[in-house]
């Protein structure tokens, strides 16, 4: 990487303006971040980025130079492929390239699970990181689409250029530098009315580090799996361009902390205060306070700030369970999980749940429960009314969900109490602490929802009692005390 001062003066001479409150520094376990080098009030504009040195498919000149018909042919256009290789190949025109400076700026070495070695990963057994990693997927398109793309053009990528610039490392150091720093931004739209006043166009730009706003209503490249599936995608083109943005990347994050966002106009990107921040402190942006595992699984990092409980960890933690517990602990036989199942994805459900550090038992949890225990004369008609089972919860309800809790606790080969002795060692090498952080936070989540399962059981059995006594108070009373004698 190279000094911030380089790229600076690159940003600046290409147009890009910082105002003078804002520096940037190295923070202590976080790399490099933005510093408030005087009071900033809500609302000042931190520094604005035209749109011409934004990285992407459409600021490239390569896809072009390909030739569009043919660029859509290779599908370059979906996914991340097409901009990968437009980074390559950026990154091979050395000094000629515009994005010279800002590319030797990107970190080349990441702490993100992708580039852990499979013992490392061994750490993560029972999280959702494990299969969120998209290394098949990643290196499917880098064979299929790329690789044969970049030898068909040997005009644009001299066959001596291969094994420096073009190779499935480089591919994944380039996915990895997407994943923890692009924006999706907003295609400017030359039919689209200009704002009167000039004020930044509506609304935040959605991003891998924001993911409010415009991104909640398309598709986004950074949800879920690393990259959009191809099959998802027809012809037509995404409102949003996936595109690095010089300096807006230089911005860290911390659960609860934004004070600053990215807006758009129409001839370029401002980072604008969205609180009031004092001299010396951090300057923060949002990925979007997501939990541990998907900043490790993205980012290379995780959150550790005091929760309610007492404990540190990430209050954004979660637990993905896998439709599969329901039907494992359910054992309903394998014609009718299968029928119900796709029944259950046709009317819009998931094949996960997500149980949050609220411990609210999710509500698609009971439902999926109520429809795999209904007769079969209840299935037929739920079917006819198309209505999957509304998400009442009942005493036998919340065994089942416990029993699914057990068994999705049971994923981990290790316990929690394990876990917290084997955290207490401070010289643990960072992935494994990562990692022991992530399975911590989540298994914390999966014991405190049992035991409020226990506590909600007893309460409903409290309540249960004193209902019937108010309506038969002489017989339940006798029944009790019937009950006490044993
Ligand atoms: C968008 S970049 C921010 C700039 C980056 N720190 C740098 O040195 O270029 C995102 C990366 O910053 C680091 N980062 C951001 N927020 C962090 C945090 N709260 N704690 C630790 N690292 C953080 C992670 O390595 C993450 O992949």
């Amino acid at each position: 990487m190279s000094d911030v001062s380089e790229l600076l003066t690159w940003f600046q001479a290409s147009g890009g303006s910082l105002d003078s409150s804002v520096g940037f520094t190295e923070f202590p376990g976080c790399g490099r971040g933005a510093v408030a080098l005087e009071d900033i009030p809500k609302g000042h504009v931190l520094f604005k980025i035209p749109r011409e040195i934004l990285l992407s498919t459409d600021t490239s000149t390569l896809p072009r130079r390909i030739g569009l018909d043919r660029w859509r042919e290779a599908k370059m256009h979906i996914g991340w492929v097409g901009i990968i290789l437009c980074m390559m190949w950026e990154t091979a025109q050395g000094p000629s390239s515009i994005w010279s400076k800002y590319l030797e700026s990107l970190p080349a070495t990441f702490d993100t699970p992708m580039f852990w070695s499979d013992l490392e990963l061994e750490q993560l057994a029972g999280t959702s990181v494990v299969g969120k990693l998209g290394k098949a997927d990643a290196e499917r398109d880098f064979k299929g689409k790329l690789l044969p793309m970049v030898q068909s053009r040997p005009d644009l990528f001299p066959l001596e250029t291969i094994p420096i610039y073009y190779t499935l490392g480089i591919y994944h150091v380039m996915g990895s530098r997407i994943l923890s720093r692009s924006f999706d931004v907003e295609k400017d739209d030359p039919e689209e009315e200009p704002e009167e006043d000039g004020a930044p166009a509506d609304t935040s730009l959605g991003s891998a580090m924001d993911v409010d706003g415009p991104q909640d209503e398309t598709e986004s490249p950074h949800e879920g799996d690393s990259e959009p599936d191809d099959d998802s995608e027809g012809d037509e083109e995404e409102p949003f361009g996936v595109s690095m943005v010089p300096l807006a990347d230089m911005l860290n994050a911390r659960y609860g902390s934004e004070n600053a966002k990215l807006f758009y106009e129409t001839d370029d990107l401002r980072m604008v205060s969205t609180k009031s921040i004092k001299a010396g402190e951090q300057i923060w942006n949002t990925y979007g306070d997501l939990p541990n595992s998907e900043l490790l699984r993205r980012y290379g990092h995780v959150d550790m700030l005091p929760l309610p409980t007492g404990d540190l960890g990430n209050p954004g933690d979660v637990v993905e369970i896998s439709a599969d517990f329901a039907v494992a602990v359910l054992r309903p036989d394998e014609t009718v999980t299968k029928a119900r199942i796709d029944w259950w994805l046709e009317q819009g459900g998931d094949d996960v749940v997500v149980l949050e550090s609220d411990l609210e038992v999710p509500e698609a949890l009971v439902s999926l429960i109520r429809l795999l225990r209904l007769t079969s004369d209840e299935w037929e008609k739920a079917v006819a009314k198309d209505k999957v089972p509304k998400p009442k919860i009942d005493n036998e309800i919340l065994d089942v969900v416990r029993a699914i809790f057990e068994r999705r606790l049971k994923e981990y080969p290790t316990t929690l109490a394990d876990d917290v002795a084997l955290l207490a060692n401070e010289t643990l090498p960072l992935n494994k602490r990562h990692a022991l952080i992530v399975r911590i936070g989540e298994k914390r989540i999966l014991e405190r929802a049992m035991q409020k399962i226990e506590s909600q059981r007893v309460d409903a059995r409290k309540g249960d009692s004193s209902r019937k006594r108010k309506t038969q108070p002489e017989e339940e009373a006798g029944r009790m005390s019937k009950t006490r004698r044993h």
